[in-house]
């Protein structure tokens, strides 16, 4: 069985950010999402691992991911020129996947289930697709199942009038069927090919496609919120306890876990956390940050106020005219 991580995608919900680095390397956790995804693909032992781009994107991933050697992996580079949609992109991967089977990962997806249970209805040959589902409370923003007798009987992307609550997660397995039912469909009224559109294909032609319910944590990291959310979480799953590099310089600080502080920060009179992740190398002083993400080489200094649901860009340097508790309500 072979792995396949798209990450081609524009990314527009997390502008200005992702307009120049690619959206599924943002560290969640201080991980780059891709990063956990391709590891999620090696517990299931599949060494070798396509990762649908965008051209523009091509020196930045393999400067950040490389060939795979590090992992023990082949990684190979497939180019989706302009982001058409999910099953547009499968379908770029259609020569690398040839006749094996697939798990497919959205690349901005954190999914804690194991994949064992997706996978097997495909490597035993029982379907030629099947899916990870997931209860949701706003089921119009995502692709949604509706379920009968046990079966998917339909799929909608984004659907106006919800028929469940049961979205269909960013984690796939796949018989290289898939690559004729994408043959088959045409753009959604979005402009996209839909990869719930070419599900639907294989069901409507009589082929059963099974599906896990997962009760466990997930989350796509499309928006602001949700990668805050995610970063909670992942937090919370790392370590009941703070995880702060060895190479940190910490003077007179508080650290409430779970926090995670990557390599080579320097931190003086703070209070941080609970829910903060900061990136290598980053400078802060007199700050009280919490539920908040602060990625590489940040400079903080003397903010008068909490620093609380924010996320702070690459290189940002902010500082506060007066040292922390100076400043009254008046
Ligand atoms: C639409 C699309 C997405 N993708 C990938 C990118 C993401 O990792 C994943 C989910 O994509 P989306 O979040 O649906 O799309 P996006 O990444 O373009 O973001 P936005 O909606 O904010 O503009 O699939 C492709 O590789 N090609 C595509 O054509």
């Amino acid at each position: 069985m072979k792995g396949l991580i798209l990450c081609a995608g524009k990314g527009t919900r997390l502008y200005p950010l992702t307009r120049s680095y690619p959206k599924t390397l943002i560290p969640v956790a201080n991980i780059p999402i891709l990063q956990t995804c391709i590891e999620k693909l090696t517990e299931q032992n599949i060494t070798d691992i396509g990762i649908v781009i965008s051209p523009s994107q091509e020196r930045i991933m393999k400067d950040h991911i490389g060939t795979g050697e590090q992992w023990g992996l082949k990684l190979t580079y497939i180019y989706q020129h302009e982001p058409k949609g999910i099953a547009d992109a499968v379908k770029q991967a259609e020569g690398y996947i040839n006749k094996d089977s697939f798990l497919l990962l959205l690349g901005d997806n954190l999914i804690t289930d194991s994949l064992a249970k997706l996978m097997l209805p495909v490597t035993s040959q029982i379907s030629y697709a099947s899916l990870m589902l997931t209860k949701v409370d706003n089921p119009h923003g995502y692709g949604i199942a509706e379920i009968s007798d046990h079966r998917i009987v339909h799929l909608e992307e984004k659907p106006l009038l919800p028929r469940s609550n049961l979205a269909v997660l960013g984690a796939y397995a796949f018989h290289p069927l898939i690559f004729k039912a994408i043959a088959a469909i045409t753009p959604s009224k979005r402009g996209e090919y839909e990869i719930t559109d070419a599900i639907q294909w294989l069901i409507n032609q009589g082929h059963p496609v099974p599906y896990h319910i997962t009760e466990k944590q997930n989350s796509d990291i499309g928006t602001l919120e949700r990668w805050l959310e995610a970063n909670r979480w992942m937090l919370e799953e790392m370590s009941p306890t703070h995880r702060i590099h060895e190479t940190c310089q910490l003077d007179n600080c508080d650290i409430i876990p779970p926090v995670a502080i990557a390599q080579g920060c320097r931190l003086k009179d703070c209070v941080i956390g609970p829910y903060v992740s900061i990136g290598a190398d980053t400078n802060i002083e007199g700050c009280h940050i919490e539920n908040s993400i602060l990625l590489n080489q940040t400079q903080l200094k003397n903010i008068p106020y909490l620093i609380k649901d924010t996320v702070v860009g690459f290189q940002s340097v902010v500082a506060g005219l007066q040292s922390r508790g100076t400043v009254t309500d008046q």
